[in-house]
């Protein structure tokens, strides 16, 4: 049985338990303004099983409860849920499916990332805020074709998305900004991938508002980049209280 609010999960099944990440990543988009309406949705992964726990399409958030999360097996086969899952669902798969180091993704339609998606233009890493999170700029995917829209738009995002981080290590850059869309991000689990979501839409924000001072600003070099984003990741990763 699963609680009908978070707070304490235990003597739930590792499914139940990321039911209730699951929603309360949701909830915590309109908390962080990161979408307005029924915009955006999050997801996760529970590896061991194969399945995908996600938002229902069109819930208003205000309303939604564990009992209105939509399970999926990798093949979008709903195992558990009555409700339809988000339409953004094949995205959600065909990254899973890419991107086998993820367990969490969060699409928004943040304001500042979403206008960096609408002009078609990558963000740079232009102070060190950017690279404590995100290892070189948050690439912008190119504009799909008429094809590929009235093929699948939601399938087809997933694989522009994959085409764009062909040179790149989504553990790396753990965002992307869908061209004429909005951002998608992701992270270990998706509290992370809500925490980047977060990150994403101030450094989109921060950036606008640098080339309006300063048109001509260039991206840090590769020193302090390395400085800071090696500082939270990888085997000498030494912020905070950890090691
Ligand atoms: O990107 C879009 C629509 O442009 C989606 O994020 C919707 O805004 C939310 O869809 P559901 O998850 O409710 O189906």
């Amino acid at each position: 049985m699963i609680p009908k609010t978070s707070g304490s999960w235990e003597g739930l099944t590792l499914l139940e338990q990321l039911k209730m990440e699951v929603l309360e990543a949701n909830l915590q988009l309109p908390k962080h303004q990161l979408v307005t309406f029924t915009w955006g949705n999050a997801s996760g992964i529970d590896r061991k099983q194969g399945y995908v726990v996600i938002k229902p399409s069109g819930v208003p958030y205000e309303k939604l409860k564990p009992e209105h999360l939509v399970v999926l097996d990798l093949d979008g086969n709903v195992v558990e849920g009555n409700c339809k899952p988000s339409s953004d669902t094949p995205t959600h798969l065909a990254l899973y499916k890419a991107f086998p180091s993820i367990g969490g993704i969060v699409h928004t339609h943040s304001p500042w990332a979403t206008i960096w998606a609408q002009a078609g233009r990558a963000i740079p890493p232009l102070g060190t805020t950017h690279a404590d999170y995100f290892y070189g700029q948050i690439p912008c995917t190119r504009a799909m074709t008429a094809e590929e829209i009235q093929a699948d738009y939601e399938l087809e995002t997933g694989r522009v998305i994959i085409e764009t981080f062909k040179q790149i290590n989504p553990g790396d850059v753990p965002g992307v900004l869908v061209c004429q869309h909005a951002p998608f991000s992701w992270g270990k689990d998706v509290k992370e991938a809500v925490y980047h979501a977060v990150v994403l839409e101030e450094v989109a924000k921060m950036a606008y508002h640098t080339f309006g001072l300063n048109p001509d600003i260039q991206p840090i070099n590769h020193s302090l980049l390395d400085k800071h984003f090696l500082r939270k990741h990888g085997t000498n990763a030494y912020y905070g209280q950890g090691k």
